[in-house]
């Protein structure tokens, strides 16, 4: 799935200095990292810093040398379709950086090894939001009481359809 939805409540804080490696036609803010910091990140892919596991592989926490937490996707195994979700992702991440969406830091490519490394995110998926425990604690009011409501109402019906469009691309 490439629309990351995650529930960003967050400071914002420094970006990742644009590495020599990224493209010179346009500034972006991400780096292609050693894997050797990535290994020291999350303790070599430590089974403590799993914190999920996605179609395309598991997702590990950790952090950098100088102290900021990130998350790091590793793909479970090389195959054509693998590939072409690394390079999407890392494609279409790399472009859009927005405070309400998924931030990419970088990537590792290099032999059978393909890691994508993003912000941390603290605050769960959209998905976790809208089911399961913190959904119970935490329910939409959909009734417009007054025009203000109404624009939340309408709102929560993109957000909706967003969601329903990531379900159905999920299947
Ligand atoms: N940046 C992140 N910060 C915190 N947790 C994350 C982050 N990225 C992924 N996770 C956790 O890892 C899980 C798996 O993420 P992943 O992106 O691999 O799967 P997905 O989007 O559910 O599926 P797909 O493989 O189809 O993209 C997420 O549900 C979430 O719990």
């Amino acid at each position: 799935m490439i629309m990351k939805c995650f529930c960003c409540d967050r400071e914002e804080e420094e970006e990742p200095k644009t590495s020599k490696n990224s493209s010179s036609s346009r500034e972006y803010p991400w780096k292609i990292y050693p894997l050797k910091e990535i290994l020291h990140a999350t303790n070599n892919f430590s089974d403590d810093n799993k914190i999920g596991e996605g179609g395309f592989g598991s997702v590990y926490w950790g952090q950098t040398s100088t102290g900021t937490e990130i998350a790091v996707k590793r793909l479970k195994a090389m195959s054509a379709k693998a590939e072409m979700e690394f390079a999407l992702e890392v494609e279409i991440l790399g472009r859009v950086r927005h405070k309400n969406l998924l931030g990419l830091r970088g990537f590792y490519a290099g032999g059978n090894e393909r890691l994508i490394v993003y912000d941390y995110m603290p605050n769960h998926s959209l998905i976790a939001h809208l089911h399961g425990q913190i959904a119970e604690d935490c329910v939409l009011d959909w009734e417009p009481e007054d025009e203000h409501n109404d624009r939340i109402r309408r709102g929560n019906r993109v957000s909706r359809s967003i969601y329903i469009l990531c379900l159905s691309n999920h299947k």
